[in-house]
């Protein structure tokens, strides 16, 4: 609101361009942890406008004493050579008049215009979307107070652009494993989806559940479990390596891995792979009917030719997979195969697992 009263002086049309300018700059001081996260910034800020303030009063009031003395004088001089009061007075009113249209025309060229650019480029900056972009050279090298002001905008949409990019990081990544979550498996999807169908390829998903976790949990505690998530999260990491490759934690001891251009038999073949590795890490689990280390059960559901309709549908599937898996003793991958008719999903086979034999 202080910047906003500043420049509210009737000069023209070109003050009310300065309207966003005025209310962009108010709500960054009135926000200043959520916006730029620093107070020193918003102590500049007040700083600037009381600059800008008692430099534009400086100014008018200069230019509006020198030319009412100017003026004066003239029409006095006037009156008094020529001895017709009226004629001294109109002249001293087109002195006066020219006066003031030099004075508005001075601010609006030093002051206004670098201000509207100013406002046009926070206006722009204001879109993070956006390729950032450097504040005008010759705004930033000013010395006076827009250059100031250039300056301490710039470093504002810097710091606001970083905290950005810092919470977008934060709200799609799991932090214990960092592996994505399911914002990011949703984000991803608004791209794959779109391409499997376009190139009408195969899209397979893979459940992926810790067998007997919470005994795990019981017996050797949260952190030992929370480790056991991470070593996991990192043979994911290692087996799905492709770009368009989505491995993420739905939560808990689930994770999923979506696959394009995956058929089932490479789909399987990749699960089983990688059940192998989790059983190779040779984690002990004392308390687990199915081996004595850690392993996995994965649930595979594949939809050929970008018959990918719905997530949440494939999540189904591959889940309904996983229970196939569970129902056969766990530690091994099951798939499932969607038809044409979606609603006739059947299973393939619950796979042996091929790397069992230590786990009896
Ligand atoms: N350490 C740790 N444990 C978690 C986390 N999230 C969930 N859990 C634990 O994971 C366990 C999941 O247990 P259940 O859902 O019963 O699964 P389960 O024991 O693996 O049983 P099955 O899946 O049928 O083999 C619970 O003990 C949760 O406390 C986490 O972030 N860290």
């Amino acid at each position: 609101m202080p910047l906003m009263a500043t420049l509210q002086f009737p000069f023209g049309p070109s003050i009310w361009n300065m309207r966003p300018c005025a209310i962009r700059m108010d709500s960054l001081s009135a926000h200043p942890t959520t916006y730029c996260g620093t107070r020193t910034s918003v102590l500049d800020m007040s700083k600037i406008k009381n600059h800008l303030l008692t430099r534009t009063l400086g100014v008018l009031a200069g230019v509006w004493l020198c030319s009412s003395l100017a003026i004066t004088t003239v029409a006095w001089l006037v009156a008094t050579a020529r001895g017709t009061f009226g004629l001294a007075m109109l002249i001293a009113c087109l002195f006066g008049l020219c006066g003031l249209a030099a004075t508005l025309w001075l601010i609006d060229r030093r002051l206004l215009v670098p201000l509207r650019r100013l406002a046009d480029h926070v206006r722009f900056e204001h879109d993070f979307g956006g390729t950032p972009r450097e504040i005008p050279f010759d705004l930033s090298s000013r010395t006076d107070a827009e250059g100031l002001l250039a300056r301490q905008l710039q470093k504002l949409i810097e710091a606001s652009r970083n905290h950005n990019a810092a919470l977008l990081e934060q709200t799609l990544n799991d932090p214990l494993t960092g592996l994505g979550n399911r914002r990011m498996l949703e984000k991803r999807l608004d791209i794959l989806v779109p391409l499997s169908r376009r190139l009408s390829c195969t899209v397979s998903a893979m459940m992926i559940d810790v067998d007997h976790f919470k005994p795990f949990n019981d017996n050797y505690g949260h952190l030992a479990g929370d480790s056991c998530l991470v070593d996991i999260a990192g043979v994911l990491r290692d087996t799905f390596r492709r770009d368009t490759d989505v491995v993420v934690r739905l939560g808990g001891e689930e994770f999923l891995v979506l696959l394009i251009n995956t058929g089932k038999e490479e789909a399987w073949a990749l699960a089983d792979a990688m059940r192998g590795m989790i059983q190779a890490l040779g984690l002990p689990h004392e308390y687990s009917p199915v081996a004595p280390v850690v392993t996995v059960s994965v649930g595979v559901v594949t939809s050929p030719n970008g018959l990918l309709i719905d997530i949440d549908e494939m999540i189904t599937y591959a889940d309904q997979a996983l229970y196939d898996c569970k129902a056969h003793g766990r530690n091994r991958v099951a798939a499932r195969l969607i038809g044409a008719d979606e609603t006739s999903a059947e299973p393939i086979a619950a796979a042996e697992p091929t790397a069992q034999t230590s786990s009896g």
